[in-house]
């Protein structure tokens, strides 16, 4: 069993020391509580927001800060961080990158985000990436997806292929589209018959109105722990025999039949 938690906050767009000290301290709240997490998982974009015009100039430089900031939090309180996405520079362009670290303080995974969110203008301002990512934390692997990811089936259905039995959704997701962001995420959990954990901000950014609902769902697609919509640490276990349980129950992995549909 693993026990994970979501930290639920609202992001100041344009204040990364803020985001930082304010995040700190939810972890650290999380991180030493009576059920300590095995997994700490943080919200999109937790550096800057969505504080697009400014981006190019408060993006971290390589992720160096994000990086070292993680790692220590991570060695220090001995639990694994996927640590949301941050807005990272590199060669004078700017990325919308999830980090993953172990409990030991070592990176796991960096996997920048391929499907940028036309409606938030992100793909004005941002680059987007074109690798999906796997990785293994205590020997599980699990896969990498941000928000506007979950649109787009091909991408889980690659992690689930690659041998994904989690999917991590990093997000900052607003209003109207609650409905959306729900069924979304139930359907990649039944469709690839995977824990889907999705981290979402609350608060607002100009007329972006973040409504939390962060979520673990199971791979049978059911809801086991859920957020409202203002501030707060989700918790839920994980148990990975249900992924096994549920795929040989219905073997959609063994029925599919690509060389019919595939493009
Ligand atoms: N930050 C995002 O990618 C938002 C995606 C979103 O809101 C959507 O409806 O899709």
């Amino acid at each position: 069993m693993w026990q994970i938690a979501l930290i639920q906050t609202n992001i100041s767009a344009g204040d990364p020391d803020r985001n930082r000290e304010v995040l700190e301290s939810k972890m650290q709240q999380a991180a030493e509580a009576a059920l300590k997490p095995d997994i700490i998982v943080l919200p999109e974009m937790r550096n800057t927001g969505y504080a697009l015009e400014q981006i190019d100039k408060l993006a971290d430089p390589e992720g160096l800060a994000s990086r070292r900031w993680i790692s220590e939090f991570a060695r220090k309180f001995k639990v694994h961080i996927v640590a949301g996405s941050v807005a990272e520079k590199r060669e004078d362009k700017v990325y919308n990158t999830m980090l993953v670290f172990d409990r030991t303080g070592a990176e796991v995974a960096a996997y920048s985000k391929i499907h940028l969110f036309g409606l938030m203008n992100e793909d004005k301002y941002m680059a987007a990436g074109d690798q999906a990512v796997t990785f293994e934390l205590d020997g599980i692997r699990a896969g990498a997806s941000i928000c506007y990811d979950i649109r787009f089936p091909e991408l889980a259905r690659t992690l689930s292929l690659n041998g994904a039995q989690i999917m991590f959704v990093p997000a900052q997701w607003p209003h109207p589209r609650l409905q959306h962001w729900r069924t979304l995420l139930t359907a990649r959990a039944i469709e690839n018959q995977m824990y889907v954990i999705a981290c979402n901000t609350t608060g607002r950014n100009g007329n972006d109105y973040f409504f939390g609902h962060s979520a673990i769902i199971d791979p049978w697609g059911e809801w086991i722990a859920e957020g409202g919509e203002t501030e707060g640490i989700i918790t839920g276990q994980l148990d990975l025999t249900l992924v096994h349980q549920v795929r040989e129950r219905i073997p959609v992995f063994k029925d599919r039949r690509p060389s019919a549909y595939e493009l």
